[in-house]
């Protein structure tokens, strides 16, 4: 049963290992009700991964994880998505055929459900409950500056609003947790600002859990109010924007350090750094 105190998200000791690689070990997160946590770190750090665990993709092969109070270990991606948790891909996937309102139509939850008689005989209640799903669906497309598009065939839609479609989607689901896997990538900056402000909106309004993977830095520090950092699959640190920019391990593990210099003087084992990186990382927590 669902308890207001307990965490949306536990997550104890989690881990996979792929023939002798060990993508993700001891991963430990709580969230809860409301909170947004980013979850960030270099290239093959384990990010997706991570995701791919806690919906059921793959199967831990160490450790634990609870949906709001529900071991959820073991469980199939379709179960993952009944319990509550749902996400958003790197790769944008939509019913690109269909329009932006029958895409959030289709992800709807079980609350709606027809009696085979009324659908044939186009009972009123039949008619109630399409015109209560159509009211719904376009309530969720205002809150992306979408429901002017409604008709509009999904595959037609820049891509900017392909994302924000793709995340409308996700809460169609009626959630509990919701994984956004790189929500900004390809968008440009006014599209990201615009992003910024969704993700807020949906937060407040649905308060629901959210976990973000994301490159843009001051995407993550602007919204999240904890970051967590993978690295080779181990968690490096953890904290607020502020405490994760000004730390050093982190920094170092985004420049792909390490760059001291060599207790033999010799500097030149490493390839170049990317010094915007942890110039955004900076930047971002202001
Ligand atoms: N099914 C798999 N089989 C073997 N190795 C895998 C599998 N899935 C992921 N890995 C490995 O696990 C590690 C973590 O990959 P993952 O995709 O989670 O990283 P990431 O942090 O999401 O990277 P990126 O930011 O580039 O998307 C990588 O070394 C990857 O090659």
């Amino acid at each position: 049963m669902s308890d207001a105190t307990q965490p949306i998200l536990k997550a104890e000791h989690l881990g996979i290992t792929f023939g002798g690689l060990k993508a993700v070990s001891n991963f430990n997160m709580t969230i809860n009700k409301g909170e947004l946590i980013g979850l960030i770190g270099p290239n093959g750090a384990g990010k997706t991964t991570v995701f791919n665990l806690l919906t059921g993709v793959y199967k831990p092969t160490e450790g634990e994880f609870w949906l709001d109070g529900t071991r959820m270990n073991g469980k199939k991606t379709y179960q993952v998505v009944r319990a509550g948790i749902a996400r958003t891909f790197q790769n944008i996937r939509l019913f690109k055929q269909l329009t932006v309102e029958e895409n959030v139509l289709v992800a709807f939850d079980e609350s709606f459900t027809y009696h085979m008689g009324s659908a044939i005989f186009r009972t009123p209640g039949f008619w109630k409950q399409e015109n209560e799903m159509h009211e719904k669906a376009i309530d969720l497309l205002r809150i992306f500056n979408l429901e002017g598009l409604a008709t509009t065939q999904a595959a037609n839609l820049p891509y900017g609003q392909q994302r924000k479609l793709e995340i409308a989607r996700a809460l169609a689901t009626g959630m509990k947790l919701l994984l956004l896997d790189e929500p900004a990538a390809g968008m440009n900056p006014t599209e990201t600002e615009d992003l910024l402000h969704c993700i807020n909106t949906i937060r407040d309004r649905f308060g629901i859990a959210i976990l973000l993977i994301e490159h843009d830095m001051s995407l993550v520090m602007s919204v999240c109010q904890r970051i967590q950092v993978l690295d080779y699959g181990r968690t490096i640190a953890s904290g607020t924007p502020e405490e994760i920019a000004n730390n050093p391990q982190v920094i170092s593990a985004y420049l792909g350090s390490d760059n001291n210099d060599d207790a033999d003087g010799d500097s030149t084992t490493k390839a170049e750094p990317e010094p915007s990186i942890a110039k955004t990382l900076t930047e971002g927590a202001r």
